[in-house]
């Protein structure tokens, strides 16, 4: 891997009953750098953070993550080696309260049967002290999760995979179904959580997407279209063409 790279996909293909989804892809991620992937319905987002993440395998090419090959790797590795992946619709345990959610989501704890009976150790305490603040949940942490709104969920499960303490964080479309409101809090609560973990985000919002200020990857047809600045890579008729015209 060249120094200066924490993810790198290079000439990845997948094929699907003979339908390349993953045509050729190479893309390459910097340590701490936040990218977010944009493309229209079928250019292969969703295919290509399943393969990042181990769920499929590619027929051709090479996918590095620091030194290590995760073609070779199956999910939970994957996920122990610091690749958190949030799912476009939140998965969180709607019985629970907020705070219980998060102390179940934190890395290295305890089995659920020490979660019903144990006392939350100071560390963990001030760990979903801390996951709390990031997400906006603070005021809601006594409060059961299924009586969150869609956002605050959103957030909850974002929590959760922070509690996993990741180094690369993949975000599937976050801001589907949310508020206006909502979709500007998740941009500055991405920018946050890029301070200190590598953010690899797929969306259609293109507001959500200005706002997150970062470079732009567009695929289509299972590959890289264009690449760059929102501005840059918006004004590029081949993007027009195939996605922001339609
Ligand atoms: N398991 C599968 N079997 C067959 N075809 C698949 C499979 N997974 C994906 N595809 C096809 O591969 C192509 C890429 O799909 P993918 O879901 O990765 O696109 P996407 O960019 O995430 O689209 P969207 O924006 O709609 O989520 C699509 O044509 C899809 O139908």
């Amino acid at each position: 891997m060249s120094t200066g790279t924490l993810l790198e996909l290079s000439h990845v293909s997948v094929t699907f009953d003979g339908f390349r989804a993953i045509n050729d892809l190479s893309l390459s991620l910097a340590p701490g750098e936040m990218r977010a992937i944009v493309g229209p319905n079928g250019a292969g987002k969703t295919t290509m953070m399943d393969i990042i993440t181990g769920k499929t395998r590619p027929d051709a090419g090479v996918v590095r993550f620091r030194e290590h090959d995760l073609t070779k790797l199956d999910e939970p590795a994957i996920a122990r080696m610091g690749i958190g992946r949030k799912f476009q619709k939140p998965t969180v345990f709607e019985e629970l309260t907020v705070r219980d959610n998060l102390l179940l989501s934190l890395k290295g704890l305890r089995s659920p049967f020490a979660l019903l009976f144990a006392k939350e150790t100071a560390e963990e305490k001030a760990r979903i002290d801390g996951l709390l603040g990031t997400i906006r949940l603070g005021r809601e942490a006594t409060r059961q999760a299924g009586g969150l709104s869609h956002g605050q969920k959103q957030w909850l499960e974002i929590g959760m995979l922070l509690g996993q303490e990741p180094d690369l964080l993949l975000v599937d479309e976050p801001v589907a179904g949310m508020t206006d409101a909502e979709t500007m809090e998740t941009a500055d609560l991405l920018r946050e959580i890029n301070r200190t973990r590598s953010v690899v985000v797929v969306e259609h919002d293109m507001e959500f997407v200005r706002a997150l200020d970062v470079k732009v990857t567009v695929l289509h047809e299972g590959s890289v279209l264009a690449e760059g600045e929102l501005d840059q890579v918006s004004n590029d008729p081949r993007v027009i063409e195939v996605y922001l015209g339609r």
